[in-house]
């Protein structure tokens, strides 16, 4: 339920650990000015030692940019808080402008974390924030959108990124600005009817009764995709397995489960996984392959991943369509989606290109039993190898091979935004592929509870 009360009754940031410090999001709205003002209370109160720095993106957008930036600097210098002002530099994109600005200012904020050593990025996104996200997933028919955003989000892998105000209302973070004599700034952007987000905000006005269903629908859906999650993650640590790099194998019981639900929710993850795309494929589409795979010799392709149903299981591999050729081989890459790849010297004047069924034939025959050796092959096949003038030189990160690169697989739908509630089944994957092991968000484990990215 969102918080109407007065805001000070609610512990707002006692469950989080601040031991790695924080970056505060601050763009000088209300919302993450309220955001500054209520963490500095609670550090000093309870956590003086925290590191605190508050950053501002200047998005170079407005011509009022870079003077809302230096009105926060002089709020932060008034408070004692250090503060960084961080500009999106390069071209702007003419079309898709506010999605190109959200992408780049995490990019920009996780950046300044990591460069100052700190494990996590607060934002000040607010109830209101939220029953407009699930308004706006409404309109699009997002079913696992509904969910809207999560309270903890992993970044990249390392930065997470915290909403504590994530069940207060925006008026009452204004109330408690007016009360403190402190202003803020009103971006433009926020009422221009030009963009989605404001026109849906206008829509939803102070309508309390569809804000309260909004937010219930938000947090009814975030329960549900994490139980489908952890019910599809458990098929995935029972049934799956990696017979060879780049293959996946599921046991035949996998079509006949009794949750057929959690196979299909595994099987579009999986297929996303294996094809290197970020978002899952269409739920309907994904359904009706999956009752197909039921039947022996059927083979279909869906997000760029070969779905082969065979008497010793269900297989899924990248097709070898619309792979990355001859991409220069620079330290920390990620290829096609599926590996984040680094490379030492040795591989100057390199390129990496599919390894191809060449090179995969010169490959002694290692298939693990039950694996058919033609899907063993063609998924190496699609592997990333390093060639230099034509020649193979071999895979990247290949066992027993000199060492002049590593390719860490990554699981797309989950390498950019983890939102907390699908923690388990990223965890899931990332076992079953040989990923980066997905580290726990910085909440305070208190005895008798169990932290989660949700609460
Ligand atoms: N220019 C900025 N500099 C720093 N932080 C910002 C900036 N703009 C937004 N933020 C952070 O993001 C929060 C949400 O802002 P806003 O609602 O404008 O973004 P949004 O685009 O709706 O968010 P999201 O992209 O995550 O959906 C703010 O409370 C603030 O913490």
């Amino acid at each position: 339920m969102a918080h109407i009360g007065p805001l000070s009754e609610h512990p707002l940031f006692s469950h989080i650990d601040f031991g790695q410090g924080a970056v505060a999001a601050v763009s000088g709205g209300s919302d993450s000015t309220a955001l500054l003002v209520l963490l500095k209370d609670h550090l000093d109160r309870s956590v003086p030692s925290a590191r605190l720095l508050a950053v501002t993106v200047d998005h170079g957008l407005r011509p009022d940019s870079i003077a809302e930036a230096q009105e926060v600097a002089r709020l932060c210098a008034r408070l004692g808080i250090a503060h960084r002002i961080v500009v999106w530099e390069g071209a702007k994109p003419s079309t898709g402008l506010p999605a190109a600005a959200r992408e780049a200012r995490y990019r920009l904020l996780a950046d300044a974390a990591r460069h100052a050593g700190l494990g996590m990025v607060l934002t000040g996104h607010t109830a209101d924030d939220q029953a407009e996200t699930v308004l706006m997933r409404q309109a699009r028919d997002q079913g696992r959108g509904l969910a809207g955003m999560a309270p903890a989000t992993l970044f990249d892998g390392d930065i997470w990124i915290l909403r504590p105000l994530l069940a207060e209302r925006r008026d009452a973070l204004r109330t408690l600005l007016r009360a403190r004599g402190l202003g803020w700034i009103d971006d433009p952007t926020n009422v221009d009817g030009r963009f989605e987000r404001p026109r849906l905000r206008t829509a939803l006005g102070s309508d309390g009764r569809r804000f309260d269903e909004l937010f219930a629908i938000a947090g009814k859906a975030a329960a549900e995709r994490e139980y489908l999650g952890r019910r599809a993650a458990r098929l995935i640590d029972v049934h799956a397995s990696r017979p060879t790099r780049g293959l996946i194998r599921l046991d035949p019981v996998f079509a006949n489960t009794d949750d057929p639900a959690a196979s299909i929710y595994a099987l579009r993850v999986l297929l996303a996984v294996v094809g290197g795309i970020s978002f899952l494929p269409d739920e309907e589409r994904a359904t009706v392959l999956f009752h197909r795979l039921k039947g022996l010799g059927h083979r279909a392709t869906l997000s760029r991943t070969v779905a082969d149903s065979r008497r010793s299981g269900i297989f899924l591999r990248r097709e070898t369509r619309g792979l990355p050729t001859d991409m220069p081989a620079v330290s920390d890459t990620v290829w096609d989606g599926r590996y984040r790849i680094t490379f030492n010297d040795a591989a100057r004047d390199c390129v990496i290109a599919p390894f191809g069924q060449m090179a995969a034939k010169t490959f002694a025959d290692e298939t693990v039993s039950g694996t058919p050796s033609s899907l063993f092959y063609a998924a190496l096949a699609t592997e990333p190898a390093l060639w230099r003038d034509g020649t193979c030189l071999g895979l990247v990160g290949e066992a027993g091979k000199p060492t002049v690169g590593a390719a860490l697989p990554i699981a797309s739908p989950f390498a950019r935004f983890l939102p907390g509630f699908d923690l388990g089944l990223a965890r899931a994957v990332a076992k079953l592929i040989g990923g980066a092991v997905v580290g726990e968000p910085p909440l305070v484990v208190r005895r008798g509870a169990k932290a989660t990215a949700n609460a």
